[in-house]
């Protein structure tokens, strides 16, 4: 079982810290989200776990080894860091060829994650007539052509379409299953909750948190409970009379924080009042990761000070 083990990594950019004191292990059998505001250091650290930037202190190894002393790396680690990477005048097929031969991979796999990735039919044209959506297909191809242990994808979602949104999220979960160790970093927070299982968040170069996605959830939402009826006045009474102050929200659903759905369920049936919806509310992965990066976001919009002043 191979991790990826980042320890005490630094990676400074003239005067300017990209990465602070970095430790973590991505550990192998679940997809690990990494998350973090623009600027916050995700790509840079992705390269120095693949030896393509030199750290400034620390270190980071594959399954114990650094990226560079690994033997034929390409059937230990896939990665997709640039899908523009590849170059225009090859064809898809013959990009992946050069790759599989340079790296001791046998042909035939070409074929195969040209399948795997839905590009069969167009193996023959040229990269550059590719969308932004076939050419990160492409990239994550190059990245299981070697069927590697450890797979890290920057930003894999981007520029897919809703099927290959699908499909990512499914092969990531295939990956995980297979018991390989899977980073992904991403910035769309609906499609990373649908997909990892563990979430390592960066702000400003330091980690911010290291946990499962279910604790991560848990720890930044407030207790509570949101339902529906049609006789929300009488259940209102009988919440207020409990000690409760339900908040009634635009789409006519009732909030009740601090509450339980056993608590409600139960209350409600004892007035009579027909549920047609009850829920235990849990704050979104968005609304979780925006609570906590809103202080490390370094490139956050601000409110022009003639918002709202125009005709
Ligand atoms: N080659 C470089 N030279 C100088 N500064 C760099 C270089 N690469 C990255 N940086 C700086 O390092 C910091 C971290 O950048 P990085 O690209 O790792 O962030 P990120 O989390 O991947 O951001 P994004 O979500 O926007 O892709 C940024 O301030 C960036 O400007």
């Amino acid at each position: 079982m191979t991790s990826i083990d980042v320890h005490d990594i630094t990676k400074d950019y003239g005067t300017a810290r990209a990465v602070d004191h970095l430790t973590f292990s991505v550990r192998p059998g679940r997809v690990t989200g990494f998350l973090g505001p623009n600027g916050a250091g995700k790509s840079t650290t992705m390269r120095l776990v693949l030896g393509l930037d030199r750290a400034t202190g620390g270190s980071a190894t594959i399954g114990g080894q650094p990226y560079a002393s690994l033997g034929n790396p390409l059937r230990r680690v896939g990665a997709l860091l640039d899908a523009q990477a590849a170059h225009g005048s090859r064809t898809a097929r013959n990009h992946l060829l050069a790759l599989a031969t340079s790296n001791g991979i046998a042909g035939s796999r070409v074929e195969e994650v040209l399948m795997e990735v839905g590009l069969g039919s167009v193996g023959r044209r040229r990269i550059k007539t590719f969308s932004l959506g076939m050419r990160q297909r492409l990239g994550i191809a190059a990245a299981l052509l070697g069927d590697p242990e450890v797979v890290m994808l920057d930003e894999p979602s981007n520029g897919l379409d809703p099927e290959g949104i699908v499909w990512i999220r499914e092969l990531l979960r295939k990956l995980a299953c297979e018991g390989r160790t899977v980073l992904v970093s991403s910035h769309l927070m609906n499609e990373t909750s649908s997909f990892a299982d563990h979430l390592i968040v960066l702000g400003k170069g330091r980690l911010l948190v290291d946990m499962p996605m279910r604790e991560f959830l848990a720890s930044r939402s407030r207790p509570g409970v949101q339902l529906r009826t049609r006789d929300g006045t009488r259940l209102r009474d009988a919440l207020i009379r409990k000690g409760h102050e339900p908040v009634r929200g635009d789409d006519g659903r009732w909030t009740v924080h601090g509450a339980t759905a056993e608590e409600i369920g139960a209350l409600a049936a004892s007035e009579g009042v027909p549920l047609l919806e009850l829920v235990e509310k849990q704050a979104t992965l968005e609304e979780a990761y925006l609570g906590l990066t809103a202080t490390e976001t370094e490139f956050a919009a601000t409110s022009s000070p003639t918002a709202g002043q125009e005709a």
